[in-house]
């Protein structure tokens, strides 16, 4: 296993009072594997990466819960340790390829000094690494590219160079954030073939962060569904979409225009998702569930399984009379 999250509670302290992020977040990633994380916006995508990589603010706390990488306990390792592993061990990318870029640097010297930083070669090597690195996103003319500025480049380009800088330790897990939203359909497309070869070309596990359903179909093995900062649904990404277990799923699937368009956005869901600060009693989806039932405003349906590699969390499937 190379990731491994139990139970994961995480409460942000702000001007309102305390909000309960996440709920109980459980989550495994295996070596090789691609798990895309799905939900509406404020589902908790987000801070579930935020919490692996360390990287929730000051005004977070996890409460309770795990987090297991490689075998290490992630929860126990002191800034220093997880700005370490951040980079060398597991990859980042977030949705604006700008935030991880220095602005006035050569796009060879900030690949090459990443490079140098991870491997004993000399600066002469690491430069030559870094241009093999950018032909290896795909970059086509990379000695001219590694010469210019983040600025001179396009959107896709820049996401390319991210993706090169991410996969240079190189680490075991990728975790990339929407990291297509920001970017044209076409090359949307482009950037999500390369994340799915480079895992298969280098073993690389991704935990992949989208709104995206059509993503999800074509890139992930495994998906695991958020509603309201808790997990309602997981499993193999076929059998999910096939037969979703979650009436949220459902909605989700049914909210997509067509799935062989990724890139359009999702129509909306009737409802609105409920304020955490004010979670309702029960299942949190029950207000907008064409299927609630009298027990799912009353009682949280727990995550459990509901066939081989299969779980929901949906009083439906329940044996509760
Ligand atoms: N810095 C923060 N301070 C206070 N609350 C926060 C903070 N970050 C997140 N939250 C809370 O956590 C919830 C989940 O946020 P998160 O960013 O994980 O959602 P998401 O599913 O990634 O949404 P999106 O698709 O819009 O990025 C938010 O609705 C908010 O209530």
């Amino acid at each position: 296993m190379v990731l491994e999250m139990k139970d994961l509670c995480v409460d942000f302290t702000g001007m309102r009072g305390k909000v309960r992020a996440l709920r109980n977040v459980s989550l495994s990633i295996e070596k090789g594997e691609v798990l895309g994380v799905v939900g509406e916006s404020g589902s908790g995508k987000s801070v579930t990466a935020l919490s692996i990589l360390g990287l929730l603010g000051s005004n977070a706390n996890i409460s309770t819960g795990e987090i297991s990488y490689l075998g290490q306990n992630l929860l126990t390792l002191g800034p220093k340790e997880m700005q370490s592993l951040r980079g060398k061990k597991i990859g980042m990318v977030f949705q604006e390829p700008m935030t991880a870029l220095h602005p006035t640097m050569k796009v060879g010297n900030q690949l090459a000094e990443v490079i140098k930083r991870h491997r004993s070669v000399t600066k002469r090597q690491a430069y030559k690494l870094a241009v093999e690195a950018l032909k290896e996103v795909h970059i086509h003319d990379p000695e001219l590219v590694a010469k210019k500025y983040p600025f001179e480049l396009s959107g896709g380009m820049r996401q390319r160079i991210v993706i090169a800088l991410a996969m240079s330790a190189p680490p075991d897990l990728l975790i990339a954030d929407e990291p297509t939203t920001a970017l044209d359909v076409t090359i949307q497309k482009e950037i999500l073939q390369l994340i799915k070869e480079l895992n298969h070309k280098r073993g690389t596990s991704v935990l992949l962060i989208t709104h995206d359903l059509g993503v999800v179909s074509n890139v992930c093995d495994r998906v695991m569904v958020m509603y309201a900062g808790e997990v309602v649904e997981e499993g193999k990404t076929e059998e999910v979409l096939n037969a979703p277990s979650h009436p949220y799923t459902e909605a989700l699937l049914h909210a997509l225009p067509d799935l062989a368009d990724p890139g359009e956005p999702l129509k909306a869901i009737p409802g609105e998702v409920p304020d955490l600060q004010n979670r309702p009693a029960g299942c949190a989806f029950a207000s907008r569930c064409p299927k609630a039932m009298d027990i799912c405003g009353i009682s949280v349906p727990a995550l459990e399984p509901v066939s081989n590699n299969r779980s929901a969390a949906c009083w439906l499937r329940r044996d509760i009379r």
